[in-house]
């Protein structure tokens, strides 16, 4: 059993805490403080007010929220296809703020592919499956290898998605769910860092839906790439281990999935955990239900214990309390 904490030890560790690297400097995608301002008509909107979201290398992560809340912005900025108004993102180490037009046009060739819910969108209809699939790779040039190369690539890319037989078929000869895992394989073709994907099964039934979301699965698995699914779909949503929720152009909650071995019977479970988000300025949003159903408002107490922060209302509501309040330590 491990000795309970004291404070020489809490302070050790904020200390070290100030000392640490900064933000997001082992994650993949990293979104500090993401502004996004629209103006239209004198009006403006903010699609996204302040968001942090940290990625880590080979995740597959699912991003859900109202419609409004700003997910397509922040997918937008992701894929080098709109600039932030303020605050910072950085992907594979490219600095989304800083890029000029020649280094843009490498990033959304070289390191991102997307995927958008308009099947339309993803593929030339003039050319075959294994043509959408290789234009990338042309795009991109000698780096991408010579034509056998590239023949190679299609042809594994268009296997390992199952629609080998498409190879030869324009978009209309095929299905949608077909289309998609193709769309896919066009996403894929330049091996980009990060794989994002809009809505990617909004226009298909669910049954298509669910295998559109197991290539998404396969491509994670079996290549690596960090995958990015923003989804209205709640069962698409159930089926990945991390879940982000978007709120008003903030991340608001967070689930988390991991498989749980029973020791007794040696039978696999999925357990799922919701977690509140906490800024970088240490600001907590509770739920309104948990905060109503104490009568929290305008301002509670806190208290540091050795393994938990206490929130708790203000017990002097009511009388004159000034120079009260909650203080963010004892001791
Ligand atoms: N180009 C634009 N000009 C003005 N306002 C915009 C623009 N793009 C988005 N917005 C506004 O920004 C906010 C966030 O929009 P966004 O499309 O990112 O939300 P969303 O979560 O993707 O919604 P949906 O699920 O409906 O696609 C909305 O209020 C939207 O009206």
């Amino acid at each position: 059993m491990s000795e309970p904490l004291d404070l020489r030890e809490l302070e050790r560790r904020a200390v070290a805490g100030r000392e640490s690297p900064g933000y997001g400097h082992d994650a993949l995608i990293t979104c500090d403080r993401l502004v996004r301002i629209f103006t239209a008509d004198g009006v403006e909107v903010q699609a996204l007010q302040g968001l942090d979201l940290l990625v880590r290398e080979g995740e597959l992560l699912a991003l859900v929220g109202a419609s409004g809340s700003g997910k397509s912005t922040l997918m937008n900025i992701l894929a080098g296809l709109d600039e932030p108004t303020a605050g910072a993102a950085r992907v594979a180490g490219c600095d989304l703020l800083a890029m000029g037009a020649k280094e843009r046009l490498r990033y959304r060739r070289e390191v991102v592919g997307f995927v958008w819910q308009q099947t339309a969108r993803n593929l030339l209809p003039y050319l075959t499956a294994a043509q959408n699939v290789a234009l990338p790779m042309q795009l991109r040039g000698r780096s991408a290898g010579g034509r056998g190369r590239r023949t190679e690539r299609v042809e594994s890319l268009l296997g390992m998605l199952e629609v080998a037989e498409c190879r030869d078929r324009r978009p209309h000869q095929m299905s949608g769910g077909q289309q998609q895992r193709v769309a896919i394989a066009v996403a894929l073709a330049n091996e980009p860092s990060v794989l994002l994907a809009d809505e990617p099964t909004g226009e298909l039934d669910s049954h298509t839906a669910e295998q559109i979301f197991a290539a998404f699965r396969t491509a994670n698995e079996e290549l690596g790439t960090t995958i990015v699914i923003v989804t209205h779909d709640q069962a698409v949503a159930s089926e990945v281990r991390r879940t982000v929720a978007i709120r008003d152009g903030r991340t608001s909650t967070e689930i988390l999935r991991r498989t749980k071995v029973d020791t007794a019977t040696g039978q696999e479970s999925m357990v799922a955990r919701e977690y509140a988000m906490l800024d970088r300025a240490g600001r907590l949003q509770l739920p309104a239900e948990y905060t109503r159903a104490l009568g929290m408002r305008d301002r509670v107490l806190l208290e540091l214990e050795p393994d938990h922060i206490e929130i708790r209302p203000d017990d002097e509501s009511g009388a004159d309390s000034t120079g009260g309040g909650g203080g963010p330590a004892k001791g």
